[in-house]
């Protein structure tokens, strides 16, 4: 199953920076790892926002669920989650 997710990102400024840092690491790992295996399809920079839009393959709602509930930032993102279906005028 397709979603569309556009995270914002919001880590208050009063974190201690090197938290911030670390949390930053963990999920650059954790998505780069989810893209090498295949489910996290899309991952965008929102031009001129600490926002992204990504495009997950899941099995289903609650794989969804585990994935964005993992993410090292969860605390700090706030997602708008769309599901995809298949457009008709679509080439591939
Ligand atoms: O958009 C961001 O910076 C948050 C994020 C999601 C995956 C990642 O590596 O960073």
């Amino acid at each position: 199953m397709l979603f569309a997710v556009r995270m914002t990102v919001r880590i208050p400024s009063d974190l201690n920076p090197e938290v911030r840092a670390d949390l930053v690491a963990k999920e650059k790992e954790y998505a780069r790892r989810l893209q090498r295996e295949g489910e996290w399809l899309h991952l965008w920079r929102h031009a001129g926002k600490y926002a992204n839009l990504s495009v997950f393959d899941v099995a289903d709602n609650e794989r969804l669920h585990e994935v964005l509930w993992n993410l090292p930032l969860f605390p700090y993102l706030e997602f708008e989650i769309t599901p995809l279906a298949k457009h008709p005028s679509a080439l591939a």
